[in-house]
């Protein structure tokens, strides 16, 4: 690791910056999205973020929301000063049907319609298993699954309602092996990955389409929710043996919602250099009985 990077992590400064993110190369034409409206859930921080930032250099008008009104600002206001684009904020919790239906209004009233919504929003805290309280779960399960969930019926009754089509782009984790020390959040997410597939299909005679993504371990101040001693070990856990940024999954959204994903839908991309296939975080350390596997 280099000694910028550990006086990063010392200072728990992740991921790229606003101004990193509006100088950042891309492999998408500056216009790709013209006219293009998205809502992007999450937004204010890591990985939503990003892509706002992403978006609006492609020409898109976005709407960022979040429980924390603060945040949102000053993502808008940083991104407003490295791009020069304006974006819309609201602050609310996905985890109140209301409120999620106020956004939706909100999106589809300021932005003159909705293309895509991205749901970035979500998280979970590391345990054990055999510990978790039912408040606990139901915390992680109601904010990942439930929540995702309001906002993705609330924009396809729109769609529908207005007779236009519209996509999805549902963040989730890299579950295939299962999540250690985090099986709250791996059963939310395993459930918005068939959630995904199957209204992808109920909802394609409606123009609607519907994907999920998969991060691995992305640097983003999300991290910082997690304790110091765990924070050596990310990037260990995938056979590319480092973290990925903001830019590969703000492109991968961005692959799905424009046209190049026009004919995708009811998939799940994997942009977590091959944690699916090997490797786990283990966020509250290695257990003994697993020390020296190599997993
Ligand atoms: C992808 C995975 C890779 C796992 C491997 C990780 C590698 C790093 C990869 C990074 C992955 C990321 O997702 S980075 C992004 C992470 N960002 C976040 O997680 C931020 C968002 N998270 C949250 O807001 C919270 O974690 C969440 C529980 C979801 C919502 O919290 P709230 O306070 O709103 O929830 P409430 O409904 O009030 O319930 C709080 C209850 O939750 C439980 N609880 C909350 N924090 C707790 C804690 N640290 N330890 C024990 N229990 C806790 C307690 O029972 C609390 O009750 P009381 O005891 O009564 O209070
Ligand atoms: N970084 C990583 O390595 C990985 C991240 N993920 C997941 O990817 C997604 C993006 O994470 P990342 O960008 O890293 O982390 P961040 O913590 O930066 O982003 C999560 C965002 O979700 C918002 N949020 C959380 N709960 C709610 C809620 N109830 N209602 C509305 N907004 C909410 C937060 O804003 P606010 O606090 O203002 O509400 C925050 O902006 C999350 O679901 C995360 O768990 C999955 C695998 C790995």
């Amino acid at each position: 690791m280099t000694d910028i990077r550990t006086e990063r992590m010392e200072k728990r400064l992740w991921g790229l910056s606003v101004p990193d993110l509006a100088a950042h190369p891309t492999v998408y034409a500056p216009d790709l999205l013209k006219g293009q409206r998205l809502l992007i859930s999450g937004g204010g921080s890591g990985m939503g973020r990003a892509t706002a930032v992403l978006a609006v250099r492609l020409g898109a008008e976005v709407m960022i929301c979040g429980r924390d009104g603060e945040k949102l600002d000053r993502a808008a206001e940083e991104i407003e000063r490295a791009t020069g684009a304006r974006i819309l904020t609201r602050a609310m919790t996905i985890r109140d049907p209301e409120q999620v239906s106020a956004v939706m209004d909100d999106a589809f009233d300021e932005l003159g319609g909705l293309d895509a919504l991205v749901n970035s929003a979500g998280g979970q805290f590391p345990i054990e298993a055999i510990d978790l309280t039912p408040k606990g779960w139901n915390a992680v399960v109601d904010t990942n699954l439930n929540g995702t969930w309001h906002m993705m019926q609330a924009a396809a009754r729109r769609w529908r309602d207005a007779g236009v089509p519209g996509s999805i782009v549902n963040i989730v984790a890299t579950i295939d092996r299962g999540i250690p020390h985090s099986a709250h959040t791996a059963a939310a997410r395993a459930g918005v990955v068939y959630l995904s597939k199957s209204v992808a299909v109920e909802w394609a005679p409606l123009g609607i389409r519907v994907n999920a993504l998969a991060p691995g371990t992305i640097e983003t101040e999300g991290l910082n929710n997690y304790p110091p001693a765990m924070l050596s070990r990310l990037g260990q856990g995938n056979p590319m043996r480092r973290m990925g940024d903001t830019w590969d999954i703000a492109e991968g959204v961005v692959y799905l919602t424009a046209s190049s994903g026009k004919f995708v839908t009811g998939e799940l991309l994997q942009i977590n250099g091959g944690m699916h296939l090997w490797g786990t975080n283990w966020p509250l350390g290695v257990p003994e009985s697993f020390r020296g596997t190599g997993g």
